[in-house]
């Protein structure tokens, strides 16, 4: 959803950066691996820890690398096939980070194995609604549908474990939102899944 409604704000407020680094001679891969090494790096240097703020806002000041680089691929006119791999692949691992750095906690010093299972459910259905549109996408099909495509799952996440970090929340909190997560990815995978079907049974 946010995909859809804030991709044109976040590109307008994010087009300086990314003009900025193009005048430094960046180019967009180094922004992406980059931006990854930082996503994967606070999540996982802070949350296993239960330093959710610090962890947080580290996460969030990389993450919108993800947004810069597609823009400065565009502006360059050097948008390309291996740029758009590197750039799901390593969406897949940031966002993995992001969740296993909370399982880590839980399962650990967090002492929660009910919030390990939940982090462990986002986890692996988010890493299903994802595969769930990249193999449509294979098979020469589209399934950009959902409710829970990325941006939101890590709005929904972040958000949450950065507010029980500043606030010292109850965990039941994080564990809510963890469950909403959870079910609003396993509903953008059949929305995924019944879009491609429409498609493959039309094809027949
Ligand atoms: C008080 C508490 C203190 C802590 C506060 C922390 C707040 C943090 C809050 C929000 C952070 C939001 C981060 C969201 C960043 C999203 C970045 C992003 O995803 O950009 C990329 C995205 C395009 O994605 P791609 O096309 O490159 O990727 C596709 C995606 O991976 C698909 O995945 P799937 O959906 O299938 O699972 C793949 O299938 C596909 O292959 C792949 O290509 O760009 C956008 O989505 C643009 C829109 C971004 C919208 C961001 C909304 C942020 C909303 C609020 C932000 C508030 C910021 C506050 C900052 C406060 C700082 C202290
Ligand atoms: N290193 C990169 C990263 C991205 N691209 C291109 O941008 C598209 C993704 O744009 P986002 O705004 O969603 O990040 C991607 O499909 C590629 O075409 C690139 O070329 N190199
Ligand atoms: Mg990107
Ligand atoms: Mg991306």
């Amino acid at each position: 959803m946010l995909n859809r409604y804030a991709r044109a704000f976040f590109t307008r407020i994010l087009t300086p950066v990314a003009s900025f680094f193009i005048r430094l001679g960046i180019s967009p891969d180094v922004v992406t691996i980059i931006g990854t090494l930082g996503v994967a790096v606070g999540a996982l240097a802070f949350y296993p820890r239960g330093e959710f703020l610090v962890g947080t806002l580290v996460i969030t000041a990389f993450v919108f690398s993800d947004t810069v680089d597609g823009i400065m691929a565009r502006r360059l006119d050097r948008s390309s096939s291996w740029g758009a791999y590197l750039d799901s692949t390593l969406d897949r691992v940031g966002d993995a980070a992001i969740f296993g750095g909370l399982v880590l906690w839980y399962a650990g010093d967090g002492g929660n194995a009910y919030m390990a299972a939940l982090a462990l459910a986002c986890l692996i259905l988010g890493s299903v609604v994802s595969y769930a549109k990249a193999r449509a996408e294979g098979l020469g099909m589209t399934a950009d549908v959902g409710i829970a495509e990325r941006a939101d799952r890590l709005v929904a996440v972040l958000v949450a474990t950065g507010l029980t970090g500043l606030f010292g929340i109850p965990t039941v909190f994080l564990g809510v939102v963890l469950v909403l997560l959870a079910v609003a990815s396993l509903v953008t995978v059949v929305q995924r899944m019944l879009t491609v079907r429409r498609q493959a049974l039309a094809a027949a």
